[in-house]
């Protein structure tokens, strides 16, 4: 999920900070903005103060031109984050569990989400794997793009959270959940901020979501 902050920053995506849709014009490159559809919706005018946009935190930087609709305000995020954190520390209370969180976009959500499980698993080790199929678009590429320096020897007998930003089509997921069983993993959950059920195109099911989504290509904003 790319992001916006006042400036918007290729591949910056946030947890913490607001889920936003998209709408405006096609972009010419990942490194200035968001994504590509146009969904019609009147663009909010920049001098519209933030708070009188709905779920926005008043406190937050103005909406960038090109965001239709804040869909999750920070603070519904971050008591999400919490509570599911509170959530899986009690499903791996006394188990050896290895969080991979899937990069780029969960790695603010990863960081995040394990600061508040509790109670602590008997060990809890924090890994990342990357995983890419959208490149810089609004539509995977059905290639996923695996980073091969994962040591998947170290999720042999341990309990394996997997952490995503979002799921959409569930192809990322399903390869990773595969990856995993088939390196000796004891167990395989998945834990992700957001879940766009419409667009399923492969049978994933995460025990753990922050919130579900529309149909609509969804960018974080901080
Ligand atoms: O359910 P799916 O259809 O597989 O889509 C979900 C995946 O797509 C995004 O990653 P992306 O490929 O954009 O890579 P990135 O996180 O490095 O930008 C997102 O972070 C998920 O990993
Ligand atoms: O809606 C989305 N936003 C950002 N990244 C994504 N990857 C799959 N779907 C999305």
């Amino acid at each position: 999920m790319a992001g916006v902050s006042g400036t918007c920053l290729a591949g910056q995506r946030s947890a913490a900070g607001a889920c936003a849709r998209r709408t405006g014009r096609l972009a010419p490159s990942r490194a200035l903005t968001l994504i590509t559809r146009s969904l019609g919706r009147p663009v909010p005018s920049p001098e519209q103060p933030p708070h009188s946009q709905p779920h926005l935190n008043p406190k937050s930087p103005p909406v960038h031109p090109e965001i239709g609709q804040v869909l999750f305000s920070e603070e519904v995020i971050a008591a999400r984050v919490a509570e599911l954190g509170r959530l899986i520390g009690q499903d791996y209370r006394g188990r050896e569990l290895v969080v991979v969180g899937v990069l780029k976009g969960a790695f603010m959500f990863t960081s995040d989400l394990v600061r508040h499980v509790y109670p602590f698993p008997a060990s809890l080790e924090v890994d990342f794997l990357k995983a890419s199929s959208y490149g810089t678009g609004t539509q995977s590429s059905g290639a996923i793009q695996l980073d091969s320096g994962f040591r998947l020897g170290s999720v042999a007998g341990k309990h394996v959270l997997l952490v995503e930003d979002i799921i959409d089509t569930g192809a990322t997921l399903a390869r990773l959940a595969e990856l995993m069983e088939g390196a000796g993993a004891a167990s395989v959950k998945v834990c992700a901020l957001l879940d766009k059920k419409a667009r399923r195109r492969v049978p994933v099911v995460a025990e753990w979501t922050g919130f579900e989504c529309p149909d609509e290509f969804i960018v974080g904003v901080r």
